[in-house]
């Protein structure tokens, strides 16, 4: 493990009743992670289990595919996926709940067209939130006719008429069981030796709720990692102050990890500049000393493009390999918009590569994982591919448990999906594709409906199938995405689009003829500068920041 430093070391081999290390950016911390689910993996008491949750399901497969393990030694997935596997699904008979069936887009969209709902959309239904007491959180903003208290109660009545949840109240429900019955606490404390919890800046109060009741109730030791100052889903329920809180409540010493390991000088002194109280970081990065000054520029609207095209152009003049370029924006659409344009220049994956926004539902993760598995037929694509089609049959509640069946559905799936022809367009492609997974899994599929509504018609009339799976594959090309999709990863390259007066800090136009914004707050100050400082450590060698309006309020910071 001499790969390890000696702090690092210290995270991994010591500290066996838990820990929380809270420490800066290319610091190791998913390394670390890791590394220490791999040690304790080697020792691992029969009929005990590992938990690694993480923030999003794309990240549980980068990790899963990190870590040497027998199939029912450990679990990696979201906090979502770990309260469906072992709270809910294993305890809803304690209040006669039906095991849970999680709502699909079609059934959004019946409830819609039944109550004559044309005006709301979707997104609204999802404000739709409860508080851990059962009361509903009112959002700041509900603009519609029909009062929010109204809708919620008619949307329960209507999920409770089919036997669904929402996808929300996958916690809630946890939470309740587990808080009220703490035999389930043990119960689930019992199968975990340990759960490690990554990015656990963005935790929201159920997922600190529920963890800490298995704390409570039994002998599970808790591995907490993340960074307080990366916190960007404030806007989802992300809590403040998580580390000095769960000190208090888990009853664990806070490691820090001085040295960072992934970006150069300045850079590394470009970020630390945007909080007042940085820590000072080692830099132990082989990059370090690359004397790559991190460039700003002010470009106008319409020559954006082209302007990031140049910093591409003279990027790949010097060498550089085009997927190690990121171009990190702050909303889809702009991504999407530099997608659209680049595209005829170059190879580009991410996001704002396809021709619809972001989607996240599991049909539409396992389409991007058998477009990686078509580009690069690896074991760990493979995997990852199962590691899918066991969420979705979780998340139907399809009767399908048996390790065999699901790898005969697995090489079914593949087999089918590669004989759908990649000349096809793609929307008709789309529809094979609904239609393997129909037959397969014996459930309808509502959720490819779902990306074909929001698929750009003039975009994909250009579109076949074979353009479509090598950029949702991800692989081998320039990466275009929202800094928040960006979260944990890295390149050689970064170029941070808009980062403008308005937008970082984020806010919202009031009034689009006199454009006047709504007033700045504390929060949203904190929340801007959390969002640009991730985007600025993703970058390893070379940083761009662009703006085509007013800079933000922190370039200068930066500048100084
Ligand atoms: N001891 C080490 N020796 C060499 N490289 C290291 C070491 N620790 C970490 N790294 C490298 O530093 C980079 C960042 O590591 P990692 O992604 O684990 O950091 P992190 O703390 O999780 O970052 P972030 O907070 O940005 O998500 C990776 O490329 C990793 O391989």
């Amino acid at each position: 493990m001499d790969y390890l430093n000696e702090i690092q070391k210290q995270a991994v081999n010591e500290y066996n009743n838990g820990l929380i290390v809270s420490a800066s950016p290319g610091t190791g911390k998913t390394k670390t992670l890791v590394a220490r689910a791999n040690k304790k993996l080697t020792n691992l008491p029969k009929h005990k289990k590992l938990a690694l949750i993480t923030y999003t399901n794309a990240a549980a497969d980068e990790i899963a595919s990190r870590l040497d393990y027998k199939e029912n030694d450990v679990f990696v997935g979201t906090i979502h996926r770990f309260c469906l596997e072992y709270i809910l699904r294993p305890f809803s008979w304690i209040y006669k709940w039906d095991k849970p069936k999680i709502a699909s887009y079609s059934d959004f969209k019946e409830f819609l067209e039944i109550n004559k709902l044309s005006t709301i959309q979707l997104e609204d239904l999802n404000k739709i939130k409860k508080n851990l007491d059962g009361s509903l959180i009112i959002p700041t903003e509900w603009l519609h006719k029909i009062p929010f208290e109204e809708l919620s109660r008619i949307y329960y009545d209507f999920l409770k008429e089919r036997k669904l949840i929402d996808f929300n109240e996958i916690l809630f429900r946890s939470y309740i069981i587990i808080s009220k019955n703490l035999f389930t606490a043990k119960s689930v404390s019992n199968i975990f030796m340990e759960i490690s919890v990554d990015e656990f800046q963005d935790t929201n109060i159920f997922q600190y709720e529920i963890l800490k009741k298995i704390k409570n109730n039994g002998k599970t030791s808790f591995f907490i990692v993340g960074d307080e100052k990366q916190k960007i889903y404030s806007f989802a329920g992300a809590l403040n102050e998580t580390f000095t809180i769960a000190k208090k409540d888990f009853g664990y010493e806070i490691l820090d990890l001085n040295y960072t390991y992934r970006s150069t000088e300045k850079i590394v002194t470009g970020y630390s500049k945007l909080f007042s109280d940085h820590p000072i970081l080692i830099n132990s990065s082989k990059y370090k000393d690359i004397p790559f000054d991190i460039r700003f520029h002010q470009t106008k609207k319409d020559d954006n493009n082209l302007y990031i095209k140049q910093i591409i152009d003279s990027l790949i003049k010097a060498k550089a390999q085009v997927g190690n370029i990121a171009i990190l924006t702050t909303s889809w659409f702009d991504a999407y918009n530099i997608g659209s344009y680049l595209r005829e220049y170059f190879n580009i994956i991410g996001l704002g590569a396809l021709p619809h926004s972001n989607i996240s539902n599991t049909v539409f993760a396992i389409l991007k994982t058998l477009s990686r598995y078509s580009v690069d037929s690896s074991i760990r694509n493979l995997k990852i591919i199962k590691r899918n089609i066991e969420l979705l049959i979780l998340e139907k509640n399809i009767d399908f448990n048996d390790v065999k069946e699901i790898v005969f559905a697995t090489n079914k799936l593949i087999s089918q999906f590669q004989k759908i022809n990649i000349n096809t367009g793609l929307k008709e492609s789309l529809l094979q594709y609904q239609n393997i997974i129909s037959l397969i899994f014996k459930i309808d599929v509502p959720e490819v409906d779902e990306i074909l509504t929001i698929v750009n018609d003039d975009e994909a009339s250009n579109w076949n199938f074979k353009k479509y799976i090598e950029t949702l594959s991800g692989i081998n090309g320039i990466t275009i995405n929202t800094i928040h999709q960006a979260k944990g990863l890295e390149y050689d390259f970064v170029i941070l689009n808009g980062i403008n007066e308005n937008r970082i800090p984020y806010q919202r136009c009031v009034d689009h003829i006199k454009y006047i914004y709504e007033e700045l707050t504390d929060d949203s100050i904190q929340n801007g500068r959390t969002l640009l400082y991730v985007g600025m450590s993703r970058a390893k060698i070379g940083l761009f920041i662009l703006h085509n309006w007013k800079p933000s309020m922190f370039i200068n910071q930066i500048k100084l």
